[in-house]
């Protein structure tokens, strides 16, 4: 990981040092396999010349500005999806805010206007299925041509298949997590979903069950299976701990309580309040139940820890980034 990837808008020129770069381009929501595939040979083009490599994205995701009625569970909020990025070793992620007005843009204006005077970039690689500018206008054949008018090259990368050649999307990883089958979203993301947040009060009854938990609030569009699962819990300071997590509205103590990430860190002591920690998934263990008195739900999670300590002691990365993420 580079310590001066900068995450920066795209509304005015780049910084010199980032000029003249290979630039992939795309929504990357959830840095998948398949985005992966493309950033990675953005990686490799911008080694090859010696230039920055960077990414250059739209926020928020288009699709909330087009259909603002229909809730969008976003994987990888910018903060998650600049870390992702710097670890695979690009310099900047550039962002590109995503209004009515960016959309009505003419597919050459974004090409002019963006890639070209604020980027300033030699080289474009997109995804086979990029469509940009107003009505999607442009796409794969529109970027080549305006690349050979603009001086810049077009490296189009093709849909990423899994092992049983479905293709790799934010779409289906987003149905997984929904069914809480957190070890298939880990095999398309390449790593283990991961959410980032910061700890929050509750009504500190935890710790007088034996079991404190850090409470961090998710967006309300993500739609991650409600239940327990076991974790891992990186604090600010980059230390890991495992954990048990439960991802509910703990029908044993609260009447109609909002869905809370509560994590309970296992071999620690200490105050988390107000620091942004994040919480990898690594199992689901159960749905959540409504219990007869604490006692029960007490004795629960003493299982639950048990399954949870067990299920990590197995555990391998996936992959660099899974390393750089989780382990
Ligand atoms: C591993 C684990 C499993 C849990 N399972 C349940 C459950 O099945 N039902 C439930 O009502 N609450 C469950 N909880 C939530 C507890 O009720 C909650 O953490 C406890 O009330 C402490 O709340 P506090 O953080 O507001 O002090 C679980 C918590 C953990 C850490
Ligand atoms: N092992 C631990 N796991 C989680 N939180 C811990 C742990 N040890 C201490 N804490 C601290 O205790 C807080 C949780 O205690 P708890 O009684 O559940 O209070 P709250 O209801 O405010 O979450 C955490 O936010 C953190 O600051």
């Amino acid at each position: 990981m580079s310590a001066a990837f900068e995450h920066i808008s795209a509304t005015v020129p780049l910084p010199t040092h980032l000029r003249g770069g290979v630039v992939a381009i795309g929504n990357f929501d959830g840095v998948h396999r398949g985005h992966q595939a493309v950033l990675e040979r953005a990686l490799g083009e911008a080694m090859r010349r010696g230039v920055p490599a960077l990414v250059l994205t739209f926020e928020p995701h288009p699709r909330k500005v087009f259909r603002p009625d229909m809730p969008l569970f976003v994987l990888t909020p910018p903060p998650m999806k600049a870390r992702l990025l710097s670890h695979l070793g690009f310099a900047a992620l550039v962002e590109q805010p995503f209004t009515r007005a960016f959309a009505s843009l003419s597919a050459e204006a974004f090409v002019t206007d963006v890639l070209e005077t604020n980027l300033g970039i030699t080289h474009a690689v997109t995804g086979f299925d990029f469509h940009f500018g107003k009505d999607r206008q442009g796409g794969p054949a529109f970027l080549m041509a305006a690349g050979e008018r603009h001086g810049f090259g077009v490296t189009l990368v093709d849909a990423f298949r899994d092992e049983g050649a479905e293709v790799v999307s934010s779409s289906r990883i987003r149905a997984l997590l929904c069914e809480g089958e957190v070890a298939e979203a880990a095999g398309l993301l390449g790593y283990r979903f991961t959410v980032e947040s910061e700890v929050i009060g509750g009504q500190q009854l935890g710790r007088t069950l034996g079991f404190p938990t850090a409470n961090m609030r998710l967006s309300p569009e993500a739609t991650l299976k409600e239940g327990i699962y076991a974790v891992r819990f990186r604090r600010a300071d980059g230390t890991l701990h495992d954990g048990v997590a439960s991802f509910g509205r703990r029908p044993t103590v609260d009447d109609n309580g909002a869905p809370l990430l509560e994590t309970f860190v296992f071999d620690f002591s200490g105050d988390l309040y107000g620091e942004i920690c994040e919480v990898s998934f690594f199992g689901f263990l159960r749905p959540e139940v409504k219990f007869d008195g604490l006692d029960a739900l007490v004795a629960q999670i003493k299982r639950d820890e048990t399954e949870a300590r067990a299920l990590l002691a197995g555990v391998r990365p996936l992959s660099q980034l899974d390393s750089a993420i989780a382990f």
